[in-house]
């Protein structure tokens, strides 16, 4: 279950610029030009993607290069080949880069990877001196400024940390629409993505609707004979093949790649114009079945998965969500404020041949790495304490959470520490950090790193969260960043993608509920500065995110979302396939590695108020007050919560537990009972 990354994170590789699905004119889809598929732009990428496939689980062939490329044909936009992106050598030197994302890479169990000790010799400190002007303390100014008449390396590198993408009416945003994408109008430009995003979705569930299917668009997008990955026009019209072919199909051993790249193509472009396009009698859902199927056959998903993560998104932006799994992620690092100041630290890494650059304006303390000479998670800086290996999404909780110097604050699910450290160091080492994690074995990559960093202010401890607050409350700020499927870190951790079943997803939803009521339960209403609780993870899926969101907004009337702080991501959903979340979970953030180009991750912040008495008596009236949370190894540590638990839902949860007490007694469990009718309702009421 855990999140250690099989492909180790490699070389700095951002994104190649989305193919947004389509292009909106007048409200309609446009047909779009081909990606100049020569350009740099789209031939690195590319090459990146066949490189990964010897290392990732089968998902990728050295043909899908080709496929790919028309995949995106199929979904593409106009591509701006001039966007800032460079090419980025494949030198040896890139394999030296950090190995691996010392923060998200365990998640239930294990140690941290040992990062292999640089070879200190001369030639690794040879690296490009690169002069800056540092005069200036202000982060907001340009800090990395090469000296002219200087050939920079630091001019070299690919601009961006997020895709760009042409689709900005924000006009008051400095969205520089034909630019390229720089880190100062990445946000613009994120906030640009999620408008189209937003349009897109929008689109979709008209023509999910039927209500996008007039003539006048088809007439405007008559593509029949359009061309395929080699520019022949199509010459047979698309078949869907029927149940008893699929059977066939498989029975023969699977389709061939090409041909499922081919179908992809297709349903893609059906589905986009479903009336026109579609065989007679074939119904929407058969073409969106076999798409998945192709998914995940192509990704390499178990089924359920990639129809589950194909549900968040409209159908052409899907693929793109799919794709971009199959690329790192950039490696990122945070300066530890307690120890240096950025512009000190890229100074030295830069002198160590480390070409870098700010991550963007949203962060003062993020560097981008884009290439090394010397590995990134072993130089004399590193072991000194003065930055953190961390994801650029793992920022976003923390800086949402925006501890207070003197405050009390609570890490619920801290290891391996790449939360709490920071948390520590925005506190400048005053108040104090309990860092808990229920997992004690991963304490210690959390102590190690609390020492590195030079934390003072931290307290490391290990308890189940859902102990909290009986073990201790009262805090002005609690994190409970949960423990999750990772779905969002697939490009990470490619096991995700086969070894997450329905089952887990409930299990998980359920802790994650269970953790958050009893975060809400240790802040403190009575705090002068802060009762701010941040629910993060580093998932996509609806359940563990909006939903748990939803269900603490049900529990606890005395708490209410507010605004994350944070200036860009996607709104969370407030309904979901026929789901209604309360509205105002619109406040919580979502991130893509395909809009954004970081981790897919979820942020939400609430603002605990102190009880009114109409709020108490809702919560007493709430039937199950308390709930036994059994530790199956230590059953002696097992203890009664007061969470306020919703018993339909949580029913059969507690049955189950009951049911294991009596066997570890050796006692004989009575049969499982049938859930009442108002628990089946409320298993799909989140
Ligand atoms: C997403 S990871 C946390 C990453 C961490 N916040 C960081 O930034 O480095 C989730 C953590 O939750 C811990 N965990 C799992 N179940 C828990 C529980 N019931 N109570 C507390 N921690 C739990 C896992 O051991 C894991 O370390």
């Amino acid at each position: 279950m855990g999140r250690r990354a099989k492909n180790k994170q490699s070389a700095p590789e951002p994104l190649e610029p989305t193919y947004p699905p389509s292009s909106r004119k007048n409200g309609k889809r446009k047909a779009v030009a081909e990606p100049d598929t020569d350009s740099k732009e789209t031939s690195r990428p590319s090459k990146k993607i066949k490189d990964l496939a010897g290392k990732k689980s089968g998902a990728i062939s050295n043909s899908k290069t080709v496929k790919l490329k028309a995949l995106k044909k199929q979904i593409s936009q106009n591509v701006d080949s001039d966007d800032g992106w460079e090419d980025v050598e494949d030198g040896a030197d890139l394999k030296k880069l950090a190995s691996s994302d010392e923060e998200d890479l365990e998640e239930f169990a294990g140690a941290l990877d040992e990062f292999e000790l640089a070879d200190q010799e001369d030639e690794s400190l040879r690296g490009p001196v690169q002069e800056f002007d540092f005069d200036s303390d202000e982060e907001d100014e340009p800090v990395f400024k090469p000296l002219k008449g200087k050939k920079s390396k630091q001019l070299e590198r690919p601009l961006k940390i997020i895709p760009s993408g042409k689709d900005s009416d924000d006009s008051d945003e400095e969205s520089d629409e034909d630019g390229p994408v720089t880190m100062a109008n990445m946000e613009a430009r994120s906030r640009a993505l999620d408008a189209k995003a937003a349009a897109e979705a929008e689109l979709d569930m008209e023509e999910f609707q039927g209500g996008a299917d007039d003539e006048e668009e088809d007439d405007e997008m008559d593509l029949d004979g359009e061309e395929d990955v080699n520019g022949d026009i199509d010459a047979e019209p698309f078949h869907l093949p029927t149940a008893a072919e699929r059977e066939e199909e498989k029975e023969a051993g699977g389709p061939d790649l090409h041909v499922v790249q081919r179908r992809m193509r297709e349903c893609v472009r059906v589905l986009g114009r479903f009336n026109r396009l579609a065989e007679k009698g074939r119904s929407r859902s058969e073409y969106v079945d076999q798409l998945t199927a192709d998914i995940a056959s192509y990704y390499g998903y178990n089924d359920f998965l990639a129809e589950k993560l194909f549900q968040l998104f409209p159908v052409a932006e899907a693929i793109e969500f799919f794709e971009a799994n199959e690329v790192p992620r950039p490696v990122t690092i945070r300066t530890n404020t307690l120890r240096t100041r950025r512009r000190d630290l890229a100074q030295a890494l830069v002198n160590r041949g480390v070409n870098l650059e700010p991550i963007g304006k949203w962060t003062n303390v993020g560097l981008q790495v884009f290439e090394s000479n010397v590995p990134i998670g072993a130089t004399p800086e590193y072991l000194a304490g003065h930055y953190m290996l961390q994801a650029a999404s793992s920022f976003l909780p923390v800086i949402a959470l925006s501890p207070q110097p003197g405050e009390r604050v609570l890490d619920m699910a801290s290891a391996p520490g790449g939360k709490t450290t920071h948390i520590a160091a925005l506190l400048q080492n005053t108040g104090v950090v309990f860092a808990n994690d229920a997992n004690k074995a991963r304490t210690k990559s959390l102590t190690a790193n609390v020492h590195r960093l030079g934390c003072k202010n931290v307290v490391v401890c290990s308890y189940d969260g859902r102990e909290f607050p009986k073990v201790m409350g009262g805090f002005d700020r609690v994190l409970l960043d949960a423990p999750c499927s990772g779905t969002g870190v697939i490009s990470k951790d490619s096991s995700v993608k086969v070894n997450k079943s329905d089952r887990d997803f409930t299990l998980l939803s359920h802790l994650q509920k269970q953790l958050i009521l009893c975060a809400i339960d240790s802040v403190s209403p009575e705090s002068k500065t802060g009762g701010y609780i941040v629910y993060s993870t580093c998932s996509v899926t609806v359940d563990e995110n909006e939903a748990v969101v939803d269900y603490a907004l049900r529990k606890r009337p005395n708490v209410k979302l507010v605004d994350t702080g944070l200036s860009f991501g996607r709104e969370g959903f407030t309904n979901f396939r026929g789901k209604i979340f309360n509205p105002s979970v619109k406040l919580t953030r979502r991130f893509y590695p395909h809009v954004h180009n970081m981790d897919g991750f979820f942020v939400a912040k609430f603002k605990v108020e102190k009880k009114t008495k109409a709020a108490a008596l809702s919560e007493e009236t709430s039937e199950e007050t308390s709930a036994m949370i059994v530790d199956d190894e230590n059953p002696e540590k097992s203890v009664k919560v007061d969470v306020g638990f919703d018993s339909d839902e949580d029913r059969p949860y507690l049955e189950e537990a009951k049911r294991r007490r009596m066997k570890a007694k050796g006692l004989r469990p009575p049969p499982r009972s049938k859930p009442p009718p108002a628990a089946a309702k409320s298993a799909i009421k989140v």
